[in-house]
């Protein structure tokens, strides 16, 4: 459904100096450094895979994007969806797939939702039939008949992002690329938000590409992942194989009433430790270490009041495969 063959988008980033004449010198300075922003990436997703495509800040996830759905021309190797080339097949490939970037939205901000949709209708020629199917089912799984004639600039962000979701679905595309869309969303939105994707990819057999910094979205969402860092893929496999792989760390943060005594030997498996006041965060190595035996472990350091665990975030799953 999605594939490309050793994929390369180098961008020349010309050296500015400073001043008026440093900048007029700029113009005529050859000197430049050489961006790898994707260095020879290739994958294929097949039709009704959720992927994951994760990687620290700069890493190439939405430069990969952009050439998927054929914004930027790669330097060299080549992308498809469907079979056909987005930079050769813009518009039909503009019909098969829907993006969402978490950062911008694609609605008009001063008018209501509803006008939004209407344009959309319009560029996509959808007819009245399959649009009035759309606002039925976009309203039983996003709610947006609650604001959709409410200002886009009036909505709240989680709001603004189901419906940056339903737009992105108007004319019905068989695969969707979304870049963070659950990006400043609280804790409801973003369930609200997994809960809608999970029906998309499960109920209407949508292919999904996944671009994320928060873990909790892989691990309820996705069951392959594609790790890229500096432009390359580091890893592509299931969610278990990264586990394997990397031994991911968990992190329990335990909140005593009053400042532990940690022991001195600490169990095995035990990776970290960190003290505020009264509060111990600590990374520890499930494979190795269980959370009961760990739990029994700190109940002797103290008296707790409130524990709760949490998962890595992207940023040390990278640097703990490195
Ligand atoms: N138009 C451009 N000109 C020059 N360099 C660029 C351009 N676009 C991206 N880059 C560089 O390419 C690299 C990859 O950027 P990209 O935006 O794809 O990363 P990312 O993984 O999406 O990061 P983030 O998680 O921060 O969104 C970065 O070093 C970035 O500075």
């Amino acid at each position: 459904m999605i594939t490309a063959t050793n994929l390369n988008k180098h961008f020349k980033v010309y050296e500015t100096k400073k001043g008026m004449m440093g900048s007029l010198a700029s113009l005529f300075s050859a000197k430049h450094t050489l961006v790898k922003a994707v260095d020879d990436i290739s994958f294929s997703i097949g039709e009704g895979e959720f992927v994951g495509y994760i990687g620290p800040n700069g890493a190439g996830k939405s430069t990969t994007i952009k050439m998927l759905s054929g914004i930027l021309h790669p330097t060299s190797g080549s992308v498809a969806v469907g079979g056909l080339s987005p930079q050769k097949n813009r518009k039909d490939n503009a019909r098969r797939i829907g993006i969402v970037f978490g950062q911008r939205t694609q609605l008009w901000w001063d008018l209501p939702l509803r006008d939004s949709f209407e344009i959309l209708k319009a560029m996509y020629k959808v007819n009245d039939k399959d649009y009035n199917s759309f606002l039925k089912l976009y309203d039983d799984m996003l709610d947006i008949g609650k604001f959709i004639e409410t200002p886009v600039r009036k909505l709240s962000l989680g709001q603004r992002m189901r419906g940056d979701l339903a737009a992105a679905m108007i004319h019905n595309p068989d695969v969707l690329f979304l870049d963070e869309p659950t990006i400043g969303l609280d804790v409801v939105a973003k369930t609200g938000i997994r809960a809608f994707l999970k029906e998309l990819n499960e109920n209407e057999k949508k292919t999904v590409l996944l671009t994320t910094h928060d873990m909790d979205d892989i691990e309820q969402l996705c069951r392959r992942v594609i790790v890229i860092n500096h432009g390359r893929i580091i890893l592509d496999g299931t969610l278990e194989e990264m586990r394997e792989t990397i031994g991911l760390p968990s992190i329990m943060e335990v909140q005593y009433t009053s400042k532990p005594e940690v022991a001195a030997a600490a169990p095995l498996g035990l990776e970290r430790l960190q003290w505020e006041d009264s509060k111990v965060i600590i990374h520890y190595d499930r494979s190795i270490l269980s959370a009961p035996q760990l739990l029994k472990e700190v109940s002797s350091w103290g008296e707790p009041v409130d524990i709760q665990m949490k998962e890595p975030d992207i940023e040390d799953i990278i640097q703990k495969i490195y």
